[in-house]
């Protein structure tokens, strides 16, 4: 998996001075169907919209990374909990807001908190792991990995 240089300095803190990582994986759900109903251009839209829902409930210091077509990755100094709390945050701000073309899009949302010796790709399998879990799960949830 890709590294970021923000997940990277995020570990350094972590590793120098014990501060805690925690990432958030989110993908927008059906998001296929928004496309083949409304148009790429409309799909793209969608993105933008939802990349700014993410970024407002975001402190600056825990930036969101675009991670793949449909997918955010939020990097959190903080625990599993706390980015718990902020995972459910975006979550709800996506699930309130509407499009006025393609209406209700929901998230589906996968938290880790790194272990102990445990490397960034490590972290974000986990994260991966808890995604797919909920899209298993029906979508619109957030799920904490298993480990934490
Ligand atoms: N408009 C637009 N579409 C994109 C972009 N990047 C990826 N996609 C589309 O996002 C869709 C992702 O589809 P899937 O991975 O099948 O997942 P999904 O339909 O969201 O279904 P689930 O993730 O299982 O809920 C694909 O159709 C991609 O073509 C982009 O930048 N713009």
């Amino acid at each position: 998996m890709r590294r970021t240089p923000h997940c990277r300095r995020a570990h350094q803190e972590h590793l120098g001075k014990g501060t805690p990582l925690s990432v958030i994986i989110c993908d927008i759900d059906h998001f296929k169907q928004v496309n083949d109903r409304h148009g790429h251009l409309s799909g793209d839209r969608v993105i933008q919209e939802v990349a700014g829902l993410i970024a407002r409930q975001l402190r600056a210091g825990d930036p969101a990374i675009r991670w793949g077509g449909e997918e955010f990755l939020v990097v959190v100094q903080a625990s599993s909990g706390v980015a718990m709390g902020l995972a459910e945050r975006l979550r709800s701000a996506v699930e309130h807001f509407h499009d006025p073309e393609v209406g209700q899009v929901t998230l589906s949302l996968g938290v880790a908190e790194i272990l102990s010796g445990e490397s960034i790709e490590q972290l974000l399998g986990r994260a991966d792991g808890a995604l797919y879990r909920a899209k298993r799960s029906g979508r619109n949830c957030t799920i904490s990995a298993a480990g934490n």
